[in-house]
C-alpha cells in the first residue's frame, strides 16, 4: 500500500496566522496544504498564491467547493498555483464537465466533494466516469454536529469506486488511522490539527497514526454519556458561545464557588418559599440530574437549606438551581456543592404542598422542561433544549478547541485583537 497523504485544511480566516499554522504542520509531517473554503471566502485567490510561494514543495489544495461556472474557478486556482481543486459532487454536471476540461488545460487536478451527496456510491462512479480525479468521502462541519460520520461514508465507498478516495470531516489520530485502514488514501484533517495549541504535535500524531493503519474495538457510547461527556469538558461561556449566545440564566451566581453541575433538568415550581415540592423531587431527580426550581423569584424566603443539599448530594444530584433564595449558607460551602440561587436569606418557608415537579417552568428568565440539559459552573447557568443538547454540547467543544489555539497565540505575544484582526471584523452598517 502506496503511503497515505495527510491534507491539513486551513480553515481559518487570517492568511497570517494560516502560514503560520500551515508551517507548523508541515514540520509535523502534513504533505498537503488545503486553503480551506473560510480561507478562501476571507482571503480571496490571494490565499492560494502566498502559499504555493511559501510551500514550493507542497502541493496546494484549493478548497472552492465550484457548485456553477467550473472552467472559470478551476482556471482561477490553478493560475493561483492550487494543483488540486476542489468542486463539489452534486454540481450539475454541464458544470463537472467544463472544471474536468480546465483542470486538463491548467494541468491540475479536481478532487469531488460529497458533501450531502444522497447516493454516494452512483455518484462517485460518475465522476469519475466524466474524469474527476479523487473522489472526497466528506462530511461537513455542521453535519459532524449532528453525529454523521465521514467513517461511516468512507465504508459505503470502499471497493465501489475506482479513483483514489479522500476522507474529511472531523478526524483525528484515531479516525485517520481507520480511515486508511478502511482505503482512504488521503486523509483531510481540519480542526483537529489547526485548531491544537501544539499544531505540530497534533499533525505528528496523525502522521503517525495514518502510517500504521488499525480498527481498534470501540466502545459503544449512549448518546446520554456522550452528552455528558462533552459538557463535562467544557464550560457555561462555552456553550452559550454555542447557542448564539442565548440559552444563559440572568442574575443567578455560584454559591460555592467554583464547582460545576452538569445534567439532565428535573423541574420544580414552588411558591413564596413552600420547600415540600423542592425536597419532594430530590427522591424524582436520579443520580447526575439537576434540580432547577423557580421560587416565582422571591428572594425574603428560602426553599432551599443545608439538609436537603446533604440530601441531594447523598441521592447523587448534579446540582440544584434555584430562581430564589437559599439559606445555611456556610455549611453548605463546606460541602462544596453545585448550588446556583439569586439571593441568600436565614428564612424557611413552610412546607405546604404547593407547586409541580416535572412542568415546563421559567427559571431567572430562561424556560426549562423536563430534561432539558443544565450546564452551570461559576460564569452562571446556561439551559440547552433537550431536543439540541448532542449538537450544542459538540458546538460547545469546537469553541472551546477553537479557544486553544488563540490561547497560545496570545501567549506567544499577539494581542486578541490581533489574533482575531477585530478591526477588519468589525460590523459595517
Ligand atoms: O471542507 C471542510 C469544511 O467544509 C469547511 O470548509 C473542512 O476542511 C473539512 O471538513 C476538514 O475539516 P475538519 O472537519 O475540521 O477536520
Amino acid at each position: 500500500m502506496a503511503t497515505p497523504t495527510l491534507q491539513v485544511a486551513l480553515d481559518l480566516l487570517e492568511l497570517d496566522r494560516a502560514v503560520e499554522i500551515a508551517d507548523e504542520a508541515v514540520r509535523g509531517g502534513a504533505d498537503w496544504i488545503e486553503v480551506g473554503t473560510p480561507l478562501i471566502k476571507s482571503e480571496g485567490m490571494q490565499a492560494v498564491r502566498t502559499l504555493r510561494e511559501r510551500f514550493p514543495g507542497h502541493e496546494i489544495v484549493a478548497d472552492m467547493k465550484i457548485a456553477d461556472t467550473g472552467a472559470v474557478e478551476v482556471e482561477m486556482a490553478a493560475k493561483s498555483g492550487a494543483g488540486v481543486v476542489c468542486i463539489l459532487a452534486d454540481a450539475d454536471d454541464t458544470v463537472i464537465v467544463e472544471a474536468v476540461r480546465s483542470a486538463r488545460k491548467y494541468g491540475v487536478r479536481l478532487m469531488a466533494d460529497l458533501i450531502n451527496v444522497g447516493d454516494p456510491v452512483s455518484r462517485s462512479r460518475e465522476l469519475a466516469a466524466l474524469g474527476v480525479d479523487y473522489i472526497n468521502a466528506h462530511v461537513g462541519i455542521d453535519q459532524q454536529m449532528i453525529g454523521r460520520s465521514s467513517l461511516d461514508l468512507l465504508r459505503r465507498l470502499a471497493g465501489e469506486v475506482g479513483t483514489p478516495v479522500a476522507v474529511a470531516g472531523g478526524l483525528d489520530a484515531e479516525t485517520a488511522s481507520e480511515a486508511v485502514a478502511a482505503g482512504a488514501s488521503i486523509v483531510i484533517v481540519g480542526g483537529n490539527i489547526v485548531k491544537a495549541a501544539d499544531v505540530t504535535g497534533a499533525a505528528r500524531r496523525v502522521r503517525e497514526a495514518i502510517d500504521r493503519p488499525e480498527i481498534r474495538p470501540r466502545e459503544e457510547e449512549s448518546r446520554d454519556a456522550a452528552i455528558r461527556r462533552l459538557f463535562e469538558g467544557v464550560s457555561a461561556p462555552n456553550v452559550t458561545d454555542a447557542m448564539h449566545r442565548k440559552g444563559a440564566m440572568a442574575g443567578i451566581v455560584s454559591i460555592c464557588g467554583r464547582v460545576k453541575a452538569v445534567g439532565p433538568a428535573v423541574t420544580v415550581r414552588t411558591v413564596a418559599g413552600d420547600w415540600a415540592k423542592p425536597v419532594e423531587a430530590i427522591d424524582v431527580a436520579g443520580p447526575g440530574d439537576v434540580l432547577v426550581i423557580s421560587n416565582d423569584g422571591k428572594t425574603d424566603v428560602a426553599p432551599w437549606g443545608e439538609l436537603a443539599t446533604h440530601s441531594a448530594k447523598n441521592r447523587g444530584v448534579a446540582g440544584v438551581v434555584i430562581d430564589g433564595a437559599v439559606r445555611d449558607v456556610d455549611d453548605i460551602r463546606e460541602m462544596k456543592f453545585p448550588l446556583f440561587a439569586t439571593a441568600t436569606v436565614p428564612n424557611a418557608g413552610d412546607p405546604k404542598g404547593l407547586g409541580e415537579i416535572n412542568t415546563e417552568i421559567v427559571c431567572c428568565g430562561q424556560e426549562v422542561r423536563p430534561g432539558d440539559w443544565i450546564v452551570a459552573d461559576e460564569s452562571g447557568v446556561v439551559v440547552v433544549p433537550r431536543e439540541r443538547a448532542y449538537e450544542i454540547a459538540r458546538r460547545a467543544m469546537e469553541v472551546r478547541k477553537n479557544e486553544e489555539r488563540i490561547r497560545e497565540e496570545i501567549r506567544r505575544g499577539r494581542t486578541l485583537s490581533e489574533v482575531s484582526e477585530l478591526l477588519k471584523w468589525e460590523k459595517r452598517h
